[in-house]
């Protein structure tokens, strides 16, 4: 079938896609804060709305209770599974996407209130979760839309897999996804991850690797209350002071990991894997205009994509219970916990990092011979992901993305994390592949987070044909 029809009504109903967007925006669907989560529920019922609407079987599945670092439980935000299409005669895609997002306020620099998607005279549609990962989300959703208001079927069976947990560890999936492994997924033939970003700004790609993350949670306690400095300074072990030793320790200014260890089990870089960094679309400037400034590392193209990509790193995050005000308090905070986190990459187990990181602290700790007590915590942990990117899976997508740029994709690993994919790719033993929607400069995590209108329409586009692509897949490609 031709895709014309297709392309025509998505670029007609740019508007209502806009605002479909914008409705998801406003909905602060932030989820690693407790207050937050009866609109992580909300933003799960607008999904189970808009697909039900369009004529989509859904269902929402509990996942049971979160446990706080207070000792407290919180019901986790519900799993919507949603199904369009159910032709034995067709291959079944499934889709995943996280309808929750990273925190975002005014006063952390924003232009403009993050949950107002605010369109810029650029045409950037700016407003938190527009990239990461509502747009995208939207995107599939857009695409059954599309389809039935011009009567054509979908030439696949549509399973979708929405979550609200996805910055926050995706509490609760894994133990979905395998006990629906043989049930709901049975019939899924590949899967389709759109929730990462192109390298630079101007050459969409598919990608095929992402890094895992573990995240700690390092608490030093001591005073019992947090005390007046000029009364009690120099006559205590301070929580932050012993915070600061131990953290400094972690990671050189040069982004080496100070952990010992650490880099051993980090996979060799082959003269194969060397070349698939021959030729990206990616240029120092790129970095420079996402970054916001020169602060780069590294002096080549290559050296950056390889510490991004392949080779971990460790990041420092904040400190809870710290002062942080404007003005100059003058307190001994009694309990503070910093938080950071590692990105691993093949070979590296979430295991064994773990006790590198507790070994190394606990002897860093003890160095200081503080009375305060210390307690290390892994929060949350992902595996690396790394799929073979020749797959149908990915051919289908290349094919997508020709039909739609007029241009080769670039093949792509990722340095953020998506733990799950290794989970749908282990559990279902099926091929997984990422075909991102917006730019590398979107911000996502960051202040004044943007979807290019551009990106997000053509995006629809992409979701759209490469599901025909996958139709049009012949038995001996496979
Ligand atoms: C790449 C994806 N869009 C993303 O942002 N993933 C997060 C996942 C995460 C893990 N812990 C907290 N968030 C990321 O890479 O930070
Ligand atoms: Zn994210
Ligand atoms: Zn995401």
């Amino acid at each position: 079938m031709s895709v014309a029809k297709f392309f025509d009504y998505v670029e007609a109903h740019q508007s209502d896609f806009i605002d479909r967007l914008r409705k998801a925006v406003e909905i602060p669907s932030v989820s690693s804060e407790a207050a937050r989560r009866p609109d992580v529920v909300r933003m799960s019922e607008f999904l189970v709305s808009e697909l039900e609407t369009l004529g989509a079987s859904v269902e929402t599945r509990d996942v049971g209770m979160q446990k706080m670092h207070d000792g407290t439980t919180l019901k986790l935000p519900p799993v919507v599974l949603a199904t369009y299409g159910n032709d034995p005669a067709k291959k079944t895609v499934l889709v995943y996407g996280h309808y929750d997002v990273q925190p975002a306020l005014k006063e952390d620099g924003w232009n403009t209130d993050p949950f107002t998607l605010v369109e810029d005279e650029e045409g950037r549609l700016l407003g938190r979760g527009s990239t990461d990962d509502k747009g995208p989300i939207l995107g599939w959703i857009n695409v059954i839309e599309a389809h039935k208001s011009l009567g054509l079927e979908l030439p696949v069976n549509l399973k979708m897999c929405f979550e609200g947990m996805e910055e926050s560890g995706s509490e609760g999936l894994d133990d979905l996804i395998l006990l629906e492994a043989k049930k709901y997924f049975a019939d899924v033939d590949v899967v389709c991850i759109s929730d990462n970003y192109w390298l630079g700004t101007t050459k969409p790609c598919l990608t095929y690797g992402l890094r895992g993350v573990s995240y700690f949670h390092l608490s030093i306690k001591g005073p019992g209350r947090d005390l007046h400095s000029g009364v009690f300074g120099g006559t205590v072990h301070e929580p932050m002071t012993d915070l600061f030793a131990v953290m400094s320790n972690l990671v050189a200014p040069n982004g080496k990991i100070l952990i010992p260890g650490i880099y051993d089990q980090v996979a060799p870089l082959t003269e194969e894997e060397e070349r698939t960094y021959d030729n990206l679309a990616f240029q120092m400037d790129e970095l420079h205009s996402a970054v916001g400034s020169k602060v780069n590392i590294f002096d080549s193209e290559r050296d950056i994509l390889q510490h991004r990509w392949r080779y971990p790193s460790l990041s420092i995050h904040g400190v809870e219970g710290a002062f942080y005000n404007a003005g100059d308090k003058t307190v001994v905070p009694a309990k503070v916990i910093g938080k950071f986190s590692i990105r691993s990459v093949p070979d590296m187990e979430p295991e064994k990092i773990t006790e590198l990181v507790k070994k190394h602290i606990e002897s860093e700790f003890a160095k200081l011979n503080s009375k305060n007590v210390l307690n290390i915590e892994c929060s949350h942990a992902g595996k690396p992901w790394f799929a073979t990117p020749n797959h149908w899976n990915y051919v289908a997508a290349a094919k997508a993305v020709e039909k739609v740029f007029n241009v080769k994709p670039d093949m792509t690993r990722e340095g953020g994390s998506i733990p799950v994919t290794l989970s749908f790719q282990d559990a279902l033993n099926k091929n997984v592949l990422l075909l991102p929607m917006g730019r590398g400069d979107d911000g996502a995590h960051s202040i004044n987070e943007k979807l290019d209108r551009s990106n997000y329409i053509q995006g629809i586009k992409l979701l759209g044909t490469y599901l025909h692509e996958i139709a049009e897949i012949k038995a001996e490609e496979q």
